[in-house]
């Protein structure tokens, strides 16, 4: 069976729809499986993938080659969603020249459908130019994780009616430089409402309440596979690490006890041939 390609007008035209948008990360070749498997519009191969499966304390030492290294393996996965790779941090704050180059990479050896980067209106002539140059962009606004620590940690942004309305503004802007699609972190929900009322093309929320266009959020997360850390928008929807743990512990016993491998788990051998090997065989230690 031939699957569709869900395309960047697609996505588009789900806001004009009112049809929500799916999108989940995924960060190798099983997961990206299961969220085409799963029937979602978009994958992000996020640079979250340092903290999550690098074991990496922030975003900031993930590198374009890592990215490419990964996006790769979720590729091969994903046959139908729209599959979007994180700019990492400093691949396209340098200047728009390094962006462009630095987004073809991703798409041309990585093999993605679209890019995603972080900022605002300071970053509108960068995102008009990957544009520009034939590559979808997707827009990062509220909490951008790569400059936290200017932000002054993992912190709700847009408290006040200043700072909403700069993230309101920086939405407008890079929807006005081409952006396909703007994820918004880590927002007041009345303030996510507003972003996707002040845009046309859709809002993806993540921690942005719930009259946003779409809801995207880290797999790892809501399966309960990585909980050092529960950001509060985060839901678990099944908590699998038990589980997992509790497999390797099951196994471990057998393996001191000799329950396993079974018969059923292990090879055979001709009698013959069995046989002329003994005959032949020089053993250091001889049992049985
Ligand atoms: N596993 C994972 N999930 C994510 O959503 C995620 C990452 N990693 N890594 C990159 C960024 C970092 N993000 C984070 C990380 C922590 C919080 C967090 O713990 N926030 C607290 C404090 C909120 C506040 O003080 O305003 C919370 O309770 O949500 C939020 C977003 C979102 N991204
Ligand atoms: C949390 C999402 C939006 C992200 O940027 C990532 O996973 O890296
Ligand atoms: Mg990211």
């Amino acid at each position: 069976m031939t699957v569709s390609k869900v395309g960047i007008l697609d996505i588009l035209q789900a806001k004009k729809e009112s049809r929500k948008l799916i999108m989940v990360t995924a960060y190798d070749y099983p997961f990206g499986l299961m969220a085409d498997e799963a029937g979602v519009d978009m994958v992000l191969v996020g640079d979250s993938l340092g903290m999550v499966v690098l074991g990496l304390d922030s975003t900031v030492q993930v590198t374009l080659e890592m990215m490419i290294h990964h996006i790769k393996a979720v590729v091969r996965g994903c046959k139908r969603p729209v599959v979007v790779g994180d700019m990492p941090f400093m691949t396209y704050n340098t200047g728009i020249r390094d962006a462009i180059i630095n987004a073809g990479r991703l798409m041309k050896e990585g093999g993605c459908d679209a890019v995603k980067l972080e900022g605002g209106s300071n970053f509108a002539p960068v995102v008009e130019a990957i544009v520009k140059a034939g590559i979808p962009v997707q827009g990062h606004v509220g909490l951008t994780p790569q400059t936290a620590g200017a932000l002054g940690g993992f912190k709700m942004q847009g408290k006040d009616a200043a700072a909403a309305r700069k993230i309101i503004d920086d939405a407008k802007a890079l929807a006005t430089a081409g952006a396909f699609s703007i994820v918004v972190e880590a927002v007041p929900a009345p303030l996510g409402r507003l972003i996707a009322e002040s845009v046309a093309v859709p809002v993806i929320g993540i921690g942005a309440g719930v009259d946003v266009d779409g809801q995207v959020l880290v797999t790892h997360d809501m399966v309960g596979l990585f909980d050092r850390f529960v950001p509060k928008f985060v839901k678990q929807y099944t908590s699998i690490r038990p589980t997992i743990i509790e497999a390797i512990k099951t196994y471990g016993d057998e393996v001191r006890s000799s329950e396993f491998p079974t018969s059923y788990h292990s090879f055979g051998m001709s009698d013959d041939a069995l046989e002329e090997l003994k005959s032949s065989y020089c053993g250091v230690r001889r049992t049985k």
